[in-house]
């Protein structure tokens, strides 16, 4: 059985982080691992409290996993502060991890930073480059590129700027552009579109998360960057059809769909 590894933050609520990493690659029927960054009280209207794991319990965590059950691939999605960030990059590094999928969360679609500001340059120069390839969504690119992103063509530009400095892929995910839901990978200095039927459903709690869990998935069974990216965007798509309403605000995906 292959065996994925998340990196991330807890969501009480189920929707996003840890909790839609795990539903996920269990839906992928590969052997999913965790280890907590933060626990988070959240729901589907809001994040209300963060409690930070600390960078040395990250890093013991990450030792028990690597040290007994290697993982074939490994997700990271919300990391806060600076020490945690050079944490995960040091035992990525040392345990020389594979199939590497970095998430750059930084806000939550309700508003709350899930990154402290001052870690952003860690970020960029320390963990994005260790990546097989980073997920940001339009806001999180904006700020990797600099720039407004208001078009597919501002996108395609900004995949190039960010990807500049990466030997990775780089996918941003057009899902806060208002009339597609198209998203565009930057691999190996080619642009290819993944165009994505728009979903009438408002909840959308978690979908960058599972996106990047379903790519690490797919990556971990064999499959390539470009069709590890399609299937992953085949799986998006089917949990937002399947119309799952939970909660006052914008819900979470139902995994129980079927593939
Ligand atoms: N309403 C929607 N219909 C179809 N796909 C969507 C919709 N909203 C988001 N997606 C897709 O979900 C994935 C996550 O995108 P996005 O919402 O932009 O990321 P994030 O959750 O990190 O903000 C992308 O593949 C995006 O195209
Ligand atoms: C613990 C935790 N991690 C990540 C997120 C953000 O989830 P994401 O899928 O990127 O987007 P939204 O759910 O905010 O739309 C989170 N909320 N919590």
């Amino acid at each position: 059985m292959k065996k994925v590894l998340t990196i991330a933050g807890s969501d009480c609520s189920g929707g996003a982080g840890i909790q839609a990493d795990i539903k996920t690659m269990t839906a992928h029927k590969v052997y999913a691992m965790s280890v907590i960054t933060a626990l988070t009280a959240q729901n589907t209207t809001g994040v209300y409290g963060v409690l930070d794991a600390g960078a040395d319990f990250v890093g013991q965590q990450m030792d028990c996993v690597f040290k007994d059950i290697f993982p074939d691939a490994v997700k990271i999605g919300m990391v806060s502060n600076i020490e945690t960030i050079q944490m995960i990059a040091a035992k990525l590094k040392e345990y020389n991890a594979k199939n590497i999928v970095v998430d750059p969360v930084m806000v939550s679609t309700s508003g709350c930073a899930l990154m402290q500001p001052d870690a952003m340059d860690t970020l960029i120069s320390v963990l994005l480059p260790m990546g097989d390839i980073i997920t940001p969504n339009i806001p999180e690119a904006e700020k990797l590129c600099g720039f407004e992103i208001k078009n597919v063509d501002d996108m395609k530009k900004a995949a190039e700027v960010i990807g500049r400095n990466l030997s990775g892929s780089v996918l941003i995910k057009g899902g806060h552009l208002t009339e597609t839901a198209d998203d565009l990978l930057y691999h190996d200095g080619e642009f290819m579109w993944y165009r994505g039927e728009r979903v009438n459903n408002p909840n959308t709690h978690g979908t960058g998360c599972t996106l990047s869990s379903a790519i690490a998935s797919n990556l971990a069974l064999g499959y390539d960057m470009k069709t590890s990216v399609q299937n992953a965007k085949n799986y998006i798509t089917g949990a937002l059809k399947d119309g799952l309403d939970l909660g006052e605000g914008s819900g979470p995906l139902n995994h129980c769909f079927n593939l």
